[in-house]
């Protein structure tokens, strides 16, 4: 049994969604019993085969999945006297779906009217790249021909040596001369600009994009990995920047050379031109079969190469869960397999790439002899001079040169253009919610008067599964309401919904009267509402800064205040830093309590007048609750107060217990009128006491 945990505990890194859920929601899942344990099992992979029909099917059928699901669930049952963290695994198990990430098809289209617009205000820049460009493509053409003129001095010295070798080389070579300044300037002038275009362009497109992210729905959250994002921002930003740059200084150079080169070569030789336009056709057709059988293992290499780094980016960034489950063997197994993978296809695409390039090296170099003999040939009828030869072959390079550039231009337009499709898909994505609302109340005016009337309810992601139906609720001004139940009852999502996170499917919920659709959203998350979740999120710079976050034009004093109120002061006093101690990635490197007393401040410096509890002390031991219980009791003072209780020890001395079962409110009331209606809520009460007891037998 603890094997079968073992070896499917590091597939629970990669499911997000877990994350979403409390550990009540898994305490709760373990004192189930069995025959519901296996229900949930089933419901989950229900859930998953929705999202991902085909995989989902095959776990369903698979009797090796389906009897280890099984076993995993009776065995969780009697198994987890020691926390919720296996009943994860359980649930992490029925939700293993496909253990390799999925790298999904490119169908982003490219949109031209936007890529331009980025480009308009730097028109003149662009201009001035794209005209340096051409400049250095022009010079490119004429240089052979002078060096033709200087061969030619130089053949004609050795032929018949004269004292007038200085005057006759002078102008050519002084010519020359100023054609290579000429060249020099204009391609650090080309390279330059063009960087100055690329690089604004690339940053606004960053900004546009990341503000796009942050203006996203909830849902969109629900629904997206956050690597990819991230992907989106870096590589495909980067891509599209490189690819931009690319076509511009080698392709536009590259097609302006092959043109003008390919005229000089006519003028200085059609016999020549002639003979090197007949081995055309053989290299377009191999380089052209070659060319994308190489490019198909390119994509291949990369695809691979992604997943690999999806595979570690999951694991470092749930470090402790694959620590707790002893799952690093089995992350670095399924990293190198990943990995082994893509330095296979890169070895194979390096063998590929090494065969083509010695042929196209031995066929041009052929070339070049063949023209040589040629040449020479000519030479010797008097049809041509030694400098005819040498411009010709100069020139025949630069087309050689360009071609190969232009081939090599093509895969990363394509890779330009589709990183580009991603970015701008993003920046165009719009947020589904209606954020028009503008209503706000002033603060002498807000009395926080709440009520959710006839609300349903079912997430994006789920539409078939409505967590809320004609859902009633008023918590009056200045109260302290609690909602409790089981897990799964859809307590959070009723904070979440009066958050806004989400949009009621119908019906309506309202502060003070005012349909919180119609109000100014920053307005209502950012001054109405409060909130401190069961696992408070810090970031990673000091503790004043992450007080700060609640308001950031807040005073240093007003910060202090804050902390005193969330009895912090005390213990941030403490560290050698005090509140310039730096509170490390996700505020690793405090205590539960610190950091929920640090997220109390946060909310209290805001000093909203309604404040949402969401499970907000369920991940303390009992003496850190006890403290940030009464930092709570404190900072409600004077507010309305949602409480979304799990643990009855939680919903402090609230003004009215709201009891939910499915969506539905079953029981209301004060504790003690419910405690006498001996229903669920007695029920709960009797379950936690029993569940306390076998608790501490267990120390
Ligand atoms: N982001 C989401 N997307 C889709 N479904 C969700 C999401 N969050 C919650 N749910 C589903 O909505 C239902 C209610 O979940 P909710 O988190 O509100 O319950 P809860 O009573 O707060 O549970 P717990 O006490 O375990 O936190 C559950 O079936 C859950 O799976």
């Amino acid at each position: 049994m603890w094997q079968l945990m073992q070896m499917n505990s590091c597939q629970l890194v990669r499911q997000r969604l877990l994350t979403n859920k409390s550990n009540v929601y898994f305490t709760n899942l373990m004192k189930s019993k069995p025959s519901n344990i296996v229900k949930r099992y089933f419901s989950e992979v229900k859930t998953s085969s929705e999202k991902n029909a085909k995989p989902g099917l095959l776990l369903l059928c698979s009797p090796w999945k389906l009897c280890t699901g099984v076993s995993l669930a009776l065995g969780a049952r009697y198994m987890l006297s020691s926390g919720p963290a296996y009943c994860k695994a359980l649930v992490a198990h029925s939700r293993v779906i496909q253990r390799r990430p999925n790298i999904e098809e490119d169908t982003a289209k490219f949109d031209w009217e936007k890529f331009f617009s980025y480009l308009k205000p730097h028109k003149w820049l662009l201009v001035a790249a794209v005209a340096s460009a051409l400049v250095v493509a022009f010079l490119n053409v004429f240089i052979p021909m002078l060096l033709g003129e200087v061969v030619n001095v130089l053949a004609r010295q050795r032929n018949n040596p004269s004292a007038n070798f200085m005057e006759e080389i002078q102008i050519p070579a002084l010519k020359l001369f100023g054609l290579y300044l000429a060249q020099a300037f204009f391609t650090f002038m080309y390279i330059h600009l063009l960087s100055q275009v690329g690089e604004r362009v690339a940053a606004q497109m960053k900004q546009d994009l990341f503000q796009s992210i942050l203006d996203q729905d909830m849902s969109f959250f629900d629904q997206e990995r956050t690597g990819e994002l991230v992907n989106r921002l870096t590589v495909d930003v980067q891509d599209f920047k490189s690819s931009f740059k690319q076509t511009i200084s080698s392709g536009l150079r590259a097609s302006t050379q092959i043109i003008g080169s390919s005229v000089s070569l006519l003028v200085i030789s059609p016999q020549l031109t002639g003979l090197t336009l007949l081995c055309i056709p053989s290299v377009v057709i191999g380089g052209t079969f070659i060319g994308s059988l190489l490019r198909k293992l390119s994509r291949e290499a990369q695809t691979q190469v992604e997943k690999s780094t999806l595979v570690a980016e999951e694991a470092i960034s749930n470090m402790r869960t694959v620590r707790a489950f002893a799952g690093e063997e089995n992350e670095a197994q399924l990293f190198a397999q990943e990995c082994n993978a893509a330095a296979a296809l890169s070895m194979e695409l390096g063998l590929g790439i090494g065969l083509f390039q010695a042929g196209t090296n031995l066929f041009l170099n052929g070339m070049v002899l063949g023209t040589m003999f040629m040449g020479g040939h000519l030479m010797s009828t008097g049809q041509m001079s030694a400098g005819d030869v040498m411009a010709f072959l100069v020139n025949a390079q630069t087309v050689q040169r360009s071609v190969a550039q232009l081939s090599l231009l093509f895969g990363s337009v394509v890779k330009g253009i589709s990183a580009g499709g991603r970015v701008f898909e993003y920046i165009n994505r719009k947020p589904v919610m209606d954020q028009s609302g503008t209503a706000v109340i002033k603060y002498h005016e807000f009395h926080g008067d709440i009520e959710f009337k006839d609300v349903s309810f079912a997430y994006p992601s789920r539409p078939d599964a409505p967590v809320l139906k004609n859902f009633n609720l008023k918590i009056p001004a200045g109260k302290t309401v609690a909602i409790v139940g089981t897990s799964g009852n859809g307590k959070s999502t009723i904070a979440a919904l009066l958050e806004r996170f989400y949009d009621v499917n119908s019906g309506q919920i309202t502060i003070d009267g005012v349909d919180i659709r119609d109000m100014d959203g920053k307005w209502l998350r950012g001054r109405a509402l409060g909130i401190i979740s069961q696992e408070p999120v810090l970031f990673a710079s000091s503790v004043k800064e992450n007080i700060r976050y609640g308001r950031p034009d807040a005073s240093d004093a007003e910060i202090y205040r804050a902390a005193q109120t969330a009895n912090a002061h005390e213990f941030i006093l403490g560290f050698p830093e005090g509140y310039d101690t730096l509170v490390g990635e996700r505020g690793m490197s405090l205590s539960g309590g610190q950091k929920q007393r640090i997220a109390i401040a946060r909310a209290v410096l805001k000093n909203p007048p309604v404040l949402i509890l969401d499970e907000a002390t369920s991940a303390l031991d009992s003496a850190s609750e006890k403290v940030v219980q009464t930092a709570l009791e404190t900072a409600a003072k004077g507010r309305t107060v949602l409480v979304i209780a799990h643990r009855l020890s939680t919903i402090m001395n609230s003004d009215i217990i709201v009891v939910l079962n499915k969506g539905n409110i079953v029981e209301m009331g004060t504790h003690n009128e419910l405690k006498k209606q001996k229903g669920l809520y007695w029920n709960l009460i009797k379950q936690q006491d029993q569940a306390a007891q076998e608790t501490s037998k267990s120390l």
